[in-house]
C-alpha cells in the first residue's frame, strides 16, 4: 500500500544500491561520497546490530535497541525496514529526509526485503545491484573482512544465493554491476549512475576532466 502521508517536493531521484553482504557495496559508496560529497548523501539506517570496529554511531549506521526500534517502527517513523541475520535494520523517513534538506542526491544501502518494500512506496528511487564475481569470491572477501562469526558469516552465504536470484529478476534493477576489479565496478556504477537516469548529465569541470554531476530537478516524491 502507499504512504498516504508522502507528499511531492522538487529534487533529484534518490538511488538504492543493493546485492549481497560482502559484494561491495560500502566499499563502492565510499569512494563515491568522498569524490561527489558536494552530490552524494547517505541515507544512514537504523540496526540493532553491534558497531563494528571503525564504524560510527549516525554516520554508518544508528546503532539502536530492538525496544528503540521497535518503538520508532510502531510510530510510523521508518519507510521500510527488515530483519536480516537476526539484526533488525531500516530507514527512517528522518534519514532520507535530512539528506534531501542538504540537497544532495539521497543513496541508500538496502537488502532485497527493502528494495521490495521501497518498491511498494513514492520513493521512486533508480535501483543498482552490487553483484560479487562468484559465491566463491564472495566467501573469501568475507572471511577476509573479519567481521562477521562462522554463524553470521553462514546466514549472509544463505542470504545472498536469493539474493544473485532476486538480482535476475527482470525489471527489479536498472542496473547490475559485478565487482570483480574495484576500479572498474567504480566506473560502471558512475556510468550506471548516468545512464539509467535522464536526470543526471556530465560536464567537465572547469579546471581538470574529471566527471561531475549535476542532478536537475524534477517531481519526486518525499517522505
Ligand atoms: N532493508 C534494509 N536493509 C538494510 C538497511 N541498512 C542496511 N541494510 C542491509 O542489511 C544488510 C546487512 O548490513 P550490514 O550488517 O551492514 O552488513 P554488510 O552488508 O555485510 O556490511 C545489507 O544487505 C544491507 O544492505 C536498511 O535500512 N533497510
Ligand atoms: N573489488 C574488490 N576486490 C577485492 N576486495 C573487495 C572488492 N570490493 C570490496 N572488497 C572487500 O570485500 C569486503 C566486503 O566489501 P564491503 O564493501 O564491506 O561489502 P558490503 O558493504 O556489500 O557488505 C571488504 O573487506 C572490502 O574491502
Amino acid at each position: 500500500m502507499r504512504d498516504s502521508t508522502t507528499k511531492a517536493m522538487a529534487g533529484p531521484r534518490p538511488v538504492v544500491l543493493s546485492g549481497p553482504s560482502g559484494a561491495g557495496k560500502s566499499t563502492l559508496l565510499k569512494k563515491l561520497m568522498k569524490e561527489y560529497d558536494s552530490i552524494f548523501g547517505f541515507s544512514v539506517s537504523h540496526t540493532t546490530r553491534n558497531p563494528r570496529p571503525g564504524e560510527e554511531n549516525g554516520k554508518d549506521y544508528h546503532y539502536v535497541t530492538r525496544e528503540t526500534m521497535q518503538a520508532g517502527i510502531d510510530n510510523g517513523e521508518f519507510i521500510e525496514n527488515a530483519v536480516f541475520s537476526g539484526n533488525m535494520y531500516g530507514t527512517s523517513k528522518a534519514a532520507v529526509q535530512d539528506v534531501q534538506a542538504k540537497n544532495l542526491i539521497c543513496i541508500l544501502d538496502i537488502d532485497m526485503q527493502g528494495v521490495r518494500n521501497i518498491k511498494t512506496t513514492d520513493l521512486n528511487p533508480i535501483y543498482i545491484s552490487i553483484q560479487p564475481p562468484s559465491m566463491e569470491v564472495l566467501e573469501k572477501r568475507l572471511r577476509e573482512r573479519k567481521t562477521e562469526s562462522e554463524e553470521n558469516l553462514q546466514k549472509r552465504l544463505n542470504a545472498a544465493k536469493v539474493d544473485m536470484q532476486f538480482s535476475k529478476e527482470p525489471g527489479v534493477f536498472d542496473a547490475i554491476i559485478v565487482n570483480d576489479n574495484l576500479e572498474e565496478a567504480y566506473g560502471q556504477l558512475k556510468n550506471a549512475l548516468l545512464e539509467v537516469s535522464d536526470h543526471y548529465n556530465t560536464a567537465s569541470a572547469s579546471s581538470n576532466t574529471s566527471t561531475r554531476f549535476h542532478p536537475c530537478t524534477h517531481q519526486m516524491k518525499t517522505f
